[in-house]
């Protein structure tokens, strides 16, 4: 049997359920995700120190990652041609591109050090998201926005407002919203004496960053909270509670990464409140293994009900999706593949639901036949969905895509040392 021809009687089994899989397919197509351009070196970025800080950490040694501008496009290319649909790309600000001569601190970046990227990003129809970025940097040991030290507080403002601007441009020259995410590692190894000066300062420090004005039809600002990291496990400044309440407080974004609360709470869970309360929220989708380990979005439990939750929400404009992990054991462009697909894959899955059928089971209190039909549909023929919607796409289906991946590995990976 064809591709084509699995599919068409997938087709008709989800038709029996209500569920109209070439709708399905023509809405899934459109559903940006954004991929993150620090899988791809491990975060180390352009500027002159590759030293990771701020409690994240990229373990492995696989070969091959790439190590300027140009093998990231490349690489960023590569990954793209196997993911189906069209999509973003999320950089952080150390991988500005300077001209010789001309690089200057993150307090000074402009829009010109990344003219590089939206070339890149408009010649393939991309959108383009950014993050200031707080960590790796001289100025960045222990606190940043929070610190008490003026001058180290006013570089990371001026680091902020300056990302703004950048923002801005991408979203000028691309025709495309940018979404603008804060993170900051500041935080304690131990019990702090003082728990609300730091986020007195931080609160201070993010009032200044956004009193340059912007126009929030072109930017859209999150903040990113965390629980801990390594070095920082009694305390970070920037908690939960305190962004989000500063994000409703400021009309700016939520944006939560699963990998960021306590081991049994779910960003799943939190999608439909925080809905309820912001016209938008932002994701970072990754895979925490007993801490924030960052490790590639699989086809899991947690990822599927997130994808099920901006669905049956109805929300998929008014949640950015975007993925964050940093796996430096395997081949990484694999890693950015089998990231998106998965997430593709999810939201496939959530959409081929018949959402509405199952809330009505809830309503009536038919736990019973809840359960059932929910176990059933994990056997339904989703892979003949998902197939099809890779040929369609024109991007290889099932495990095809990996020869490609293995041909660039020895074509290409295999000669940077
Ligand atoms: C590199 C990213 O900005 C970083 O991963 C951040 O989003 C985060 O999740 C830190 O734990
Ligand atoms: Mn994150």
């Amino acid at each position: 049997m064809t591709t084509k021809q699995r599919y068409e009687s997938a087709k008709e089994i989800y038709k029996n359920l209500g569920v109209d899989t070439d709708k399905v397919l023509e809405q899934l197509k459109n559903v940006p995700i954004s991929m993150h351009c620090w899988q791809g070196d491990d975060v180390a970025g352009f500027e002159g120190s590759k030293e990771l800080s701020g409690g994240i950490q990229a373990t492995g040694n696989y070969f091959g990652k790439a190590r300027n501008p140009e093998e990231l496009m490349a690489d960023i290319d590569k990954a793209l041609s196997l993911i189906p649909g069209t999509h973003r790309i999320n950089l952080h600000a150390n991988y500005a591109i300077f001209e010789d001569g001309q690089e200057v601190d993150r307090d000074k970046l402009e829009p010109k050090h990344f003219a590089k990227w939206v070339e890149f990003a408009k010649t393939r129809g991309l959108g383009l998201d950014f993050n200031p970025t707080y960590f790796s940097h001289p100025k960045a040991d222990g606190l940043t926005l929070s610190s008490e030290d003026e001058s180290i507080r006013k570089f990371w403002i001026d680091h902020g407002k300056a990302c703004i601007r950048i923002s801005e441009y991408f979203a000028k020259e691309l025709g495309k919203p940018c979404l603008m995410n804060i993170w900051i590692p500041d935080g304690f190894k131990d019990i702090p004496a003082d728990r609300i000066s730091p986020r007195a300062r931080l609160k201070d420090s993010l009032d200044q960053i956004i009193s340059i004005g912007y126009d929030k039809e072109l930017v859209h600002l999150a903040v990113e909270s965390k629980v801990f990291g390594i070095g920082l496990e009694a305390y970070t400044v920037g908690s939960h509670e305190f962004y989000m309440n500063y994000a409703a407080k400021n009309n700016i974004l939520c944006l939560l990464d699963n990998g960021h609360y306590h081991p049994t709470e779910v960003v799943s869970d939190k999608i439909p409140s925080m809905l309820l309360f912001s016209d938008k929220i932002a994701l970072h989708v990754t895979r925490p293994i007993r801490w924030d380990s960052d490790h590639v979005v699989i086809f899991d439990d947690e990822t599927k009900e997130i994808a099920k939750e901006i669905v049956r929400c109805d929300a998929l404009d008014r949640v950015l999706i975007g993925l964050d992990f940093f796996d430096a054991s395997i081949n990484r462009i694999s890693a950015w593949v089998v990231g998106m697909r998965n997430m593709q894959k999810a939201l496939l899955y959530a959409m081929l639901t018949p959402n509405k059928k199952l809330a009505e089971l809830q309503n009536e209190r038919n736990y019973t036949e809840l359960m059932m039909l929910q176990e059933e549909l994990k056997l339904y023929p989703f892979g003949d969905v998902w197939n099809y919607f890779c040929e369609i796409n024109n991007v290889p289906e099932k495990e095809d895509w990996f020869k490609v991946v293995k041909e660039y590995e020895a074509a290409v990976l295999a000669k940077r040392n």
